[in-house]
């Protein structure tokens, strides 16, 4: 049963939160959130993606916040460091912001960088991590074959940990997998996972080593659990780049499945320079506790956005809210 249209109308306010740095070519994340009787939630599809895939983030945010959470396996999560695509000397001021974490995810072919740059950048988080560092690389789908095996040899050095979405479709991580299986750097999948009609499909492939799911995109912390029991790969909880209360839904969502090996991509609030809560739900000795923020309304209201981008947030509820129904 979802919450009435009205009722999440009363309650919705949109926030523009600006970043530490540039991210997925952002400099600001908008946000729209609501309070259910479960506690805030938070329904953030990046604005160029469609009404049915925008959907299921809404189907998440309802769920978070008007139904009780599942069972939990554990009280608190290890998380990775983010690394945007920075400049090499900008490194030591992103991992700063990311206390005590053993593992470091690193942003690779960036539209107009090099793979130069981008080794650049792996050989200081490296340096500055030690050799006992856990390095992954997300590449986003950004290269061809061709290219992700010339990538992986020029990363070979570094001991990936796994190689994010190097390629876009399904075939050609299988292939590229094949080629590279000597090489013992893993492939994960993300948009592969959340971009698809069926996860499960995408799961069974032998496309990938690792999975990497996100509660918004997937619909939701039962989605998730859902598609946990029916994979045998390990998977890594990851965030959207989300405020405080979304990223709370991704700990609630990787403290109910069963297993996890790797660190969780959740500490992402650390990207931002203002959050909705005074208390951000940020890595302190590379974990974070799974918890809701407290929500500041000063906040809110401080980073409330203008009339015309929450009323454009408001019909996208509304068209997104039509096709849950349907
Ligand atoms: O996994 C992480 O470390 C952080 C999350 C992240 O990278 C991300 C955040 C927003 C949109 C896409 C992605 C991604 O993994 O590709
Ligand atoms: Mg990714």
């Amino acid at each position: 049963m979802l919450p009435d249209l009205s009722e999440l109308r009363a309650t919705a306010r949109v926030v523009k939160l600006p970043l530490g740095v540039k991210f997925r070519g952002l400099w600001t994340r908008e946000i729209m959130l609501f309070q259910g009787p479960e506690g805030w939630t938070e329904f953030s599809p990046f604005v160029e993606y469609d009404d049915g895939e925008a959907s299921s983030w809404l189907k998440a945010a309802l769920e978070f916040g008007w139904a009780p959470v599942p069972a939990l396996h554990r009280d608190d999560i290890q998380v990775n460091a983010t690394v945007p695509a920075v400049a090499s000397d900008q490194v030591a001021e992103v991992l700063a912001h990311f206390d005590g974490c053993r593992t470091a995810k690193i942003k690779v072919a960036e539209r107009g960088q090099t793979l130069a740059d981008d080794v650049a950048r792996v050989k200081e988080v490296r340096r500055l991590m030690g050799p006992e560092g856990r390095i992954r690389v997300d590449a986003n789908g950004a290269w061809n074959v061709d290219e992700a095996e010339h990538a992986f040899h020029a990363f070979a050095e570094f001991d990936l940990e796994y190689v994010e979405q190097p390629c876009s479709d399904l075939s050609e991580l299988a292939e590229l997998r094949e080629r590279t299986h000597y090489m013992d750097i893993l492939i994960a999948a993300d948009e592969s996972i959340r971009k698809a009609e069926d996860p499960l499909l995408v799961a069974q492939a032998v496309a990938a080593d690792v999975l990497v799911l996100k509660a918004q995109p997937l619909g939701g912390i039962g989605a998730v659990v859902n598609l946990s029991s029916q994979v045998s790969l390990p998977l890594v909880l990851s965030s959207a780049l989300e405020s405080s209360v979304g990223i709370a839904m991704g700990l609630y969502a990787a403290a109910a499945v069963p297993e996890l090996t790797y660190d969780c991509g959740l500490g992402t609030a650390a990207l931002l320079s203002a959050d909705v809560t005074t208390l951000p739900l940020v890595p302190e000795g590379g974990r974070i506790a799974v918890q809701r923020p407290h929500v500041s309304e000063d906040l809110v209201e401080r980073f409330s956005a203008d009339p015309d981008t929450t009323a454009w947030w408001m019909e996208r509820l509304e068209r997104c809210y039509e096709l849950l129904q349907s």
